[in-house]
């Protein structure tokens, strides 16, 4: 590597389709000892996004960026941010910056992020791509390529792969999904993440590796563009945040693939709910829309433990075992719901909420209009 790229501050992208396990592996490699000089910004997909409250990184360490997605709307954020962060790294108002994680959102095409990269001047001359790192999940990552064009994006443009919760699938589960990956992705190295856990020394020589990655570049960014779309290339407007008329969108630059029809609702719930029946609704909208339930996350106060919320994680019809947290990580002490789907209204959510899981019409918002 030339001195000059030396100097530069590697950026690693971290990709991968909904629910794949980024923020779990995020929080595994953020508490190493050599992340202590690093900055990570992650992107949040939904009205009310939760993965900033369970993320482990200082919050000088940490930036969120909510305000759409970061392949389109907040482009323009994304490239302020970085510019603000190495500023101030160099001026010393904070720790020295050694190195970027940025985390996308589950439905974010990475080429977009890579191209502002290495098309912005001021960005080029500071920044350097560190690599992109795709999470793979293995449970439902293969049906998930068949489905979302953007998943199969993901892992073409991936340097690294790593497959996750292979301890929830089948070994031949495990092997389709890999040949698969060879497919897609020959040219990048694989691990395992193991709940978050990962051969993370992979990921650092990633960072370091910018030969082949320039050598590699523009062969992504010619692959990623040419990859069939299912029909979906140039859908403009947002899976529920539309683009807005500040879209700073480059049409003639890439293309954008978000599914039509997915939509990103959030709830907040006032009353603290019963467990056992609010659980039973949970397992009736896996039961009957699980493929089309993309994600959904939860923070959750329980009647019979208000103190201690639980943290909840579902990926199609996946239900991750609920996590209790000792404490709030926040003052706001209400329940918090968000959902990714495809093709489900949000009323049907709503009113299925207050007819299983007993929760009062009143205290849900948005209210269930059919409901109450
Ligand atoms: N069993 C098992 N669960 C895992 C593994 N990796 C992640 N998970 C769980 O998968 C769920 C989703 O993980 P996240 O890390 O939040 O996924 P994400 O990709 O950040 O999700 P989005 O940001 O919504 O796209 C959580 O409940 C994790 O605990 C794994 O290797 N094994």
């Amino acid at each position: 590597m030339s001195e000059a790229d030396a100097a530069k501050i590697p950026v690693t992208v971290l990709t991968g389709f909904l629910g794949s396990g980024k923020t779990t592996l995020l929080n595994r490699l953020l508490r190493r000892p050599a992340m202590a000089g690093a900055a990570v910004i992650v992107n949040e997909f939904g009205e009310v996004g939760l993965d900033h409250l369970l993320i482990e990184a200082s919050e000088e360490q940490f930036t969120l960026l909510d305000n759409g997605c970061v392949c389109c709307t907040v482009r323009g954020d994304l490239v302020e941010t970085l510019k603000e962060l190495e500023r101030r790294s160099r001026r010393g108002e904070t720790p020295r910056i050694e190195r970027v994680v940025i985390e996308t959102t589950g439905l974010a095409d990475p080429v977009p992020i890579l191209h502002t990269l290495i098309a912005e001047p001021e960005l080029a001359a500071r920044f350097r791509v560190g690599g992109i790192v795709t999470t793979v999940d293995a449970v439902n990552g293969f049906a998930t390529l068949g489905r979302h064009a953007e998943a199969a994006k993901q892992i073409a443009v991936a340097d690294h792969l790593l497959v996750t919760k292979t301890d929830l699938a089948s070994p031949e589960t495990v092997q389709a999904l890999g040949r698969r990956l060879d497919a897609l992705a020959p040219t990048a190295t694989r691990g395992i993440a193991s709940n978050g856990e990962a051969d993370f020394a992979a990921l650092d020589a990633l960072a370091e590796d910018e030969t082949g990655k320039r050598k590699r570049l523009a062969a992504w960014l010619e692959k990623a563009t040419a990859l069939p779309v299912h029909g979906l290339m140039h859908e403009h407007g947002h899976a529920g945040h539309d683009c807005g008329p500040d879209c700073d969108h480059d049409h003639s630059h890439h293309h954008h693939a978000h599914d039509h029809g997915i939509r990103s609702y959030s709830f907040v719930i006032d009353e603290p709910v019963e467990w056992a029946s609010f659980a039973r609704w949970l397992d009736y909208l896996a039961m009957l829309k699980g493929e089309d339930m993309l994600r959904m996350k939860g923070l959750v106060c329980r009647a019979d433990d208000p103190a201690r919320p639980m943290v909840l994680h579902g990926v199609q019809h996946v239900f991750h075992p609920p996590v209790r947290l000792d404490a709030w990580p926040s003052a706001d002490r209400r329940t918090r719901l968000v959902f990714i789907v495809r093709g489900i209204a949000r009323e049907m959510i709503a009113t299925t909420l207050v007819k299983f899981a007993g929760i009062g019409a009143g205290s849900i918002d948005p209210p269930a209009r059919s409901a109450a």
